[in-house]
């Protein structure tokens, strides 16, 4: 039978979910809608791949690798909120709360020998990072504000922190040497397989990676980011923060490029405090520290030393920090730099949060300073670059009048650089790496030397003309120009742009305004036209999908949480996600210290609207299609009448704000004519809900203010968070 399933996933949305579950499938019970949950939270996908470590009563069923199946097929109808993408120190504390209860599985290897560990560290090394995402993305992505949520902003502009021209904030980014500098590119006119090879200079080859299969028409690209030419931007880009008085600030994708990130973290980390490495490096290697995941690994390690040594390091931390550059700060009350941990600074977060702040940054002393976001790679930093010289220039978007910027995004199967990590190699020594197919021809070939950062990425055929039909899809439904944000520099999009050229010619483009710009054109283009109050789809790759569907949304509506975020599978079936944001740990904190949850919701409302919108399409369900549609004149109201959460203990939250969709939705569907059932059915639980409005927002205001116990952070115990998610007796009374 076909269903709706709902992702139970970590954090702040994974709160929400106990809260505002219970009520879709309240809603949704009597028109014969399954709304069922699938566990892809990171504890569950823990657990998922050690049974041989678990007794059976704790083993639980793989679920990602479930809807990973499910994604392919057109019955899929799947509702995915965010989830921790996580870190290692993330993973590690995950490891260890599921030990702490009972859970047997084995510690996170840090080092590997035997093959026992290696079997360990390969699981682990699934779970982490960006691995749920690039599993269910079988389709493209189509992301956009909707008007409501337009409306809503424009009448409510959040904060937006001013830009001057004498603004000395600025984008480092390197210009040789780098992956963009560095890119070859093919297009396979035939199915083969190829093997990654890397031959040293005494002609030792090792076998990167083991025969594998491309598809006709398969674009692959491959570079490297060279060691040398990374840490001499590094040395210099301190150098200079230093003397121009600004804050040094990396920004990275650690949890989506997990394996060439946290590289490149690392070095920043060992540049920034090169004294210290100098004069300490051979402690720091007994006791095994590994700066890839971030300063913070340092500083716990430090632990394992007499105390004696451990002060005299913590002495010269203290002074590299006094007398080095500023470095920007995640939390200045706590000391957590920028350098501590590579999942808190996000760039597809943290680039848009620093220009919304007049390009400024948290400094040591809690104050705002201006900022230089140091972004190696050079493929896509320009379009952050472009972004701030246009606000130095005009000054900060105006959110009461500006345009929108629509995304369609190149995503399917594990497109571009966000599949790569598997063909990602750290090179172990000078010579060369060459890729080899099946009739031992060799594609693309690279000099590497020891340290630098090798990658190859793929983009499939199918998912390319997919995207390409979809462009033009929405350029014709919203009569919006599209700009496909292509570099015709890059060994990577000349191939995509001859396919672009290609597959464009399948659609009736008559009288639609398509253009192919590079990102930094692109860039000047959308924001000449946002200041208009102008809209302009942003065509792109997976990279600048995930970077503009945080950038334009965090300036125009406050978050990206609020975004339309849809992916039509390939294969005919729908997967919703909820937003674009992440999930928020900020807000897990804020619920634990005072029960008060300020995570919005809104994008569930969003994904389940046209969720249940897909479900009436397949299904032929014509109540689902109401449900749908009376869901989303309910979210139009409840922007209408401000009933978001707010940040404050004490005033409405998450749940309050759940009670309010579900009391618009029963009465948008008592004031409905198309299903008689339906209106029959809500008329009388409209009425209660707006009887009991009073009582029930008091008693979900009212416990605020004090602790919450849900008993784990990111396995929490049921019972004690389906309480504090439901604390509303009236509300609960009314619902079952
Ligand atoms: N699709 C996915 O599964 C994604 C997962 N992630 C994961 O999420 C985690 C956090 O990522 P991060 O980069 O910090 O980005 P987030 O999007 O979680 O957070 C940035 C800020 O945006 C605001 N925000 C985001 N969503 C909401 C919401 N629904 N309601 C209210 N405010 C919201 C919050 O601001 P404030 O604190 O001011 O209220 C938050 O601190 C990481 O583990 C990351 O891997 C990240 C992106 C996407
Ligand atoms: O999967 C992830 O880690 C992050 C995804 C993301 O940021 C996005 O899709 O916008
Ligand atoms: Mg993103």
């Amino acid at each position: 039978m076909s269903k709706i399933i709902y992702t139970k996933t970590d954090e702040a949305p994974a709160l929400a979910t106990r809260s505002l579950l219970p009520i879709v499938q309240a809603f949704a019970k009597s028109s014969g809608i399954n709304i069922e949950t699938k566990d892809i939270s990171l504890a569950a996908r823990i657990l998922a791949v050690f049974p041989d470590f678990l007794n059976e009563d704790q083993r639980v069923p793989n679920d990602l690798a479930i809807l990973g199946e499910l994604v392919k097929k057109p019955e899929a109808n799947i509702v995915k909120l965010p989830n921790i993408s996580a870190s290692v120190p993330q993973l590690k504390a995950a490891i260890k709360e599921l030990q702490d209860k009972g859970f047997n599985i084995p510690d996170y290897p840090n080092e590997v020998s035997t093959d026992a560990e290696k079997d360990i560290q390969s699981r682990y090394d699934k779970i982490k990072g960006s691995a749920v995402n690039p599993v269910l993305r079988e389709g493209n992505s189509d992301r956009r504000a909707p008007k409501a949520v337009k409306n809503y902003a424009k009448r409510n502009p959040h904060s937006m922190g001013a830009w001057t021209s004498d603004s000395k904030t600025h984008v480092a980014t390197m210009s040789e040497g780098d992956f963009a500098s560095n890119e070859k590119s093919v297009t396979l006119n035939d199915a083969t397989s190829i093997t990654i090879e890397h031959i040293d200079d005494n002609g030792n080859t090792t076998v990167l990676k083991d025969s594998f299969a491309l598809l006709k028409g398969e674009i692959i690209d491959a570079t490297i980011m060279s060691k040398k030419a990374l840490l001499e931007f590094l040395e210099e880009q301190v150098e200079d923060a230093l003397d121009k008085g600004v804050l040094f600030s990396l920004h990275m994708k650690a949890t989506m490029m997990k394996v060439s990130d946290p590289i490149i973290f690392g070095h920043a980390v060992r540049v920034f405090f090169k004294d210290l490495f100098e004069k300490h490096g051979k402690t720091f290697d007994e006791i095994g520290v590994d700066v890839n995941n971030g300063f913070g690994n340092l500083l716990e390690k430090l632990g394992e030393l007499s105390e004696d040594k451990r002060e005299e390091i913590r002495t010269d931390i203290r002074y590299a920090l006094d007398h080095g550059a500023d470095l920007a700060m995640v939390n200045s009350d706590k000391g957590i730099t920028n350098l501590h941990v590579p999942s808190d600074v996000i760039i597809d977060a943290s680039m848009p949060a620093m220009i919304r702040t007049s390009g400024q940054m948290w400094n040591a002393d809690g104050k705002l300073q201006d900022t230089k976001a140091v972004i190696p790679d050079s493929s896509y930093a320009g379009i952050y670059s472009a972004t701030i010289d246009f606000c130095k220039k005009n000054g900060a978007f105006d959110p009461t009048t500006m345009g929108t910027v629509p995304n369609v995004g190149l995503m399917a199967q594990k497109a571009e650089e966000y599949g790569s990590h598997d063909k990602t190699f750290e090179i172990p020594s000078n010579g060369t790496v060459k890729v080899i197919d099946a009739s031992g021809n060799t594609l693309l070939e690279h000099k590497v030397e020891e340290g630098d950062i090798w990658r190859m990425c793929q983009t499939k055929d199918a998912p390319i003309q997919d995207w390409v039909k979809l462009a033009v899809t929405r350029a014709r439904a919203s009569n919006t120009p599209a700009v496909f944000w292509l570099d015709e520099n890059r060994g990577h999009d000349v191939e995509i742009i001859k396919k672009v050229n290609t597959y464009l010619k399948d659609h009736d483009t008559s009288g639609l305004d398509l253009r192919i710009l590079t990102p930094i054109e692109a860039t000047k283009f959308t924001c000449e036209r946002l200041i208009k109050g102008q809209d302009t789809i942003s065509v792109s790759g997976n990279v600048l999908r995930d970077y503009l569907t945080d950038l334009f949304p965090i300036l125009e509506v406050g978050t990206s949480a609020k975004m339309l975020s849809i992916v039509p599978l390939m294969n005919g079936g729908g997967l919703f996600e909820t937003g674009a944001g992440g999930s928020a740990p900020k807000h897990v904190q804020q619920l634990v210290e005072e029960n008060h949850l300020r995570w919005d919701s809104l994008g569930e409302f969003l994904a389940l609207a046209v969720s249940l919108e897909h479900f009436s399409l397949v299904n032929n369900n014509a109540k689902a299609k109401v449900l749908g549609k009376t869901l989303d004149d309910a979210t139009d109201k409840l922007l209408e009448n401000s009933k978001g959460p707010s940040r404050k203990a004490g005033e409405l939250d998450n749940r309050g704000s759940h009670f309010y969709i579900a009391m618009y939705w029963a009465q948008e569907l008592a004031n409905q004519n198309d299903d008689a059932d339906l209106k029959a059915e809500f008329t009388p639980i409209a009425k209660q809900l707006v009887e009991n409005e009073n009582t029930i927002v008091k008693e979900l205001n009212d416990i605020q203010g004090k602790p919450a116990d849900i008993g784990g952070y990111y396995e929490p115990n049921e019972d004690l968070i389906n309480n504090v998610m439901r604390p509303s007796k009236t509300f609960n009374a009314i619902l079952s």
